[in-house]
């Protein structure tokens, strides 16, 4: 299988601690994978290095949907929309005023030409390119299962819809690659397992998937590979039930547990 993502030899510190420390890893095309760790492991700053939020100082980070690569490490983070990345924030805000269906269509303006302002001023040539965002869209809010929510209030809905409502934006913007920061956490279990359908249906449709995961029970079942990380290094990578079974995983962990 081709590659979509490689990382190489990526470090990152932070006044003289490594928070990231010569960290390789390929993900590819049409995987789901997870990046898991324990406290501190460097999983957020590892996803800021590829998000471009952060710089490294060593290595790079590559991207190349169709084998054709090019460096991303450097370029800054809205670069990456145009290429196909979609990256979804942890904590990353919803438009309050807006309805769901709005929230989307921003972030389908992303790949447009015209961009956001043009569309929102409905200059002539674009009405025709708007209403093509407004289906996609639409589409969008249909695959994450909140089509019926798509004229309500953004910030009215529970915490586990705005969720999807994020992944919605950032399908709205074609993406071949989409990337999840810890897309779990503050959910409650409904809310997570419908979280888990949700990615595994983006699976079902080939979309390759890296999320950033605190909590392994929640990567274990999503997952085709699981990368694992503690103290910035990348100390162990395999299927779940091989990450399960993994002596150093185990030590990572103690304390914390391995559910
Ligand atoms: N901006 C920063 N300035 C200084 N130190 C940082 C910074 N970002 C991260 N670190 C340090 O780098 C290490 C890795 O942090 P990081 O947030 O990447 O880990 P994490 O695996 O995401 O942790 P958590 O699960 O707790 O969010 C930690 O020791 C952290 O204190």
């Amino acid at each position: 299988m081709s590659a979509v993502l490689r990382i190489e030899s990526v470090s990152r510190a932070f006044g003289g601690v490594y928070a990231v420390r010569d960290v390789s890893l390929t993900v590819a095309e049409g995987e789901t994978r997870a990046v898991i760790g324990p406290n501190g492991a460097g999983k957020s700053t590892l996803f800021n290095l590829i998000s471009g939020h952060l710089v490294p100082d060593a290595g790079t980070v590559s991207y190349g949907p169709r084998g054709q690569w090019r460096r991303i490490d450097g370029l800054p983070p809205h670069a990456r929309a145009r290429l196909g990345i979609a990256i979804v924030f942890q904590g990353a805000r919803l438009f309050g005023g807006m309805t769901a269906l709005e929230n989307v269509m921003v972030g389908a303006h992303a790949r447009t030409r015209h961009g956001f302002l043009a569309g929102a001023l409905r200059l002539p040539g674009q009405r025709r390119e708007e209403a093509e965002i407004r289906a996609d869209a639409l589409a969008a809010l249909e695959r994450v299962g909140l089509r019926e929510w798509a004229h309500r209030a953004a910030d009215v809905l529970p915490l586990g819809q705005q969720r999807s409502l994020q992944v919605a934006r950032a399908l709205c913007a074609r993406p071949r690659l989409l990337l999840l920061d810890e897309p779990a956490s503050g959910l409650r279990a409904a809310e997570r397992e419908a979280l888990a359908q949700l990615i595994e249906g983006l699976r079902e449709e080939g979309l390759t998937t890296m999320l950033i995961e605190h909590d392994v029970a929640f990567v274990a079942r999503l997952a085709d590979r699981v990368s694992v990380l503690d103290l910035g290094a990348h100390i162990a990578e395999g299927t779940p039930e091989e990450i399960r079974a993994d002596e150093a995983v185990l030590t990572a962990y103690l304390g914390e547990g391995v559910s």
